[in-house]
């Protein structure tokens, strides 16, 4: 699989730390007070959809004992993995990516962040020791969601909320169907069998060329094609090697892909399709993607917040106005989770959610492209 060229990539820069065009980066401790900091997280979600979270105060013990634990499991035999899969879509999977024919260079863990699911899973995963597994993935989950609740509360206060934890308190409900998910992207010059050094040094040249490093014809790969994340939001860790990117607005009224610079002390906060049709299409869903082309490999955590599946999703009333009238109509997750799961990864779902677009012969039909 080779990567799109028809959208040109930059690098994310630090300029990018003043909303100056790269990726928007967040100093979750900065001295300025509670109300500056929520202006701030309200303009990156309004306006990218995306920021980098910096001296966010989450320690880093139980991100290093996850990841000791995840690359323990990645380094199984094959046979001994496919213990915990097929995806169903929980569990472990490789390369294929939901039920309709996406696939990446990748392999991972995607697991329900509810006590009770992480223990039935971890029977499979850890076969030595599943509830050491289960505690080490319970404290990282418990860590994420404190996290994403600071999030959305300034969220909630930076838009004026009349009840600020509104986005807080859905993922916070004991049916939360919040999920983790662990990606490892092996190194591209495994994939290929091409000699290491010859493939770096090819790359390398070609980057020289073209400024971004991703021409097809030097082994640029898709690791997790282009997509939003569906939930209310997510937070990615990663380790230190590069690949994520993000389609952000370039100032000309285009978009562009930019790189995002690898930050392993970082959290990587996205807006989700739900988050979007709360606020009305104030904070907005951000597309993205992975280009799986290091010699190193990538491993990734990310924890999807969401509601449980019977939560209503519709814009709050302070977001609607005579000037911004309601855009999408109201669904709970269950209904956007199975037309999703109908879909391929890139489909922009919540499209068929807009108001006036009611044609439901759309929604739920299994469409495939
Ligand atoms: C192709 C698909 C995989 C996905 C479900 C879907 O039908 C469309 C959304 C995909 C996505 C993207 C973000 C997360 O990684 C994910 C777990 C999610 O909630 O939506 C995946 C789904 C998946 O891999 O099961
Ligand atoms: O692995 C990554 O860095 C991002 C993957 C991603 O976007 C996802 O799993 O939804
Ligand atoms: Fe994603």
């Amino acid at each position: 699989m080779v990567v799109p060229s028809t959208t040109p990539v930059r690098q994310g820069t630090e300029a990018a730390a003043s909303h100056g065009g790269g990726i928007p980066t967040v100093d979750m401790s900065a001295p300025g007070g509670r109300s500056a900091l929520s202006r701030q997280v309200v303009r990156a979600c309004a306006e990218h959809g995306f920021f980098r979270a910096v001296s966010h105060g989450v320690p880093p013990g139980p991100a290093a004992r996850l990841d000791a634990a995840t690359a323990a499991f990645f380094a199984l035999a094959p046979h001994d993995k496919q213990r915990a899969g097929p995806p169903s879509p929980l569990g472990y999977g490789c390369r294929s990516i939901g039920f309709n024919g996406d696939a990446g260079e990748l392999e991972y863990l995607l697991l329900h962040a509810s006590p009770a699911a992480v223990a039935h899973r971890a029977r499979s995963i850890d076969t030595d020791d599943p509830s050491r597994f289960s505690t080490v993935v319970n404290d990282y989950v418990g860590a994420m969601r404190q996290l994403a609740c600071e999030i959305l509360d300034l969220l909630g206060e930076g838009l004026g909320l009349k009840d600020p934890r509104s986005f807080s308190k859905l993922i916070t409900d004991t049916d939360s169907d919040s999920l983790l998910r662990i990606n490892h992207y092996p190194p591209a010059c495994t994939i290929h069998k091409i000699d290491h050094d010859d493939q770096c040094k090819m790359k390398s040249i070609v980057r020289t060329k073209n400024g971004n490093g991703l021409n097809p014809s030097a082994g640029a790969r898709i690791g997790f094609g282009e997509h939003s994340d569906p939930q209310i939001i997510s937070l990615l860790r990663a380790n230190d090697v590069n690949g994520l990117q993000v389609l952000l607005p370039n100032g000309d009224g285009k978009e562009v892909w930019v790189q995002v610079p690898a930050d392993p002390s970082a959290f990587f906060v996205n807006v989700g399709d739900l988050l979007q049709a709360l606020t009305n299409g104030k904070l907005v869903s951000v597309r993205h993607r992975v280009i799986a082309s290091a010699c190193r490999p990538r491993l990734s955590t990310i924890y999807f917040a969401a509601p449980p599946l019977h939560a209503r999703i519709a814009a709050l009333p302070e977001t609607i106005t005579a000037d911004s009238p309601c855009q999408y109509r109201p669904f709970t997750w269950a209904e956007y989770k199975k037309t999703m799961y109908s879909l391929r990864l890139s489909h922009s779902r919540l499209d068929l959610f807009q108001v006036g677009d009611d044609d439901s012969s759309n929604v739920g039909k299994g469409e495939q492209e």
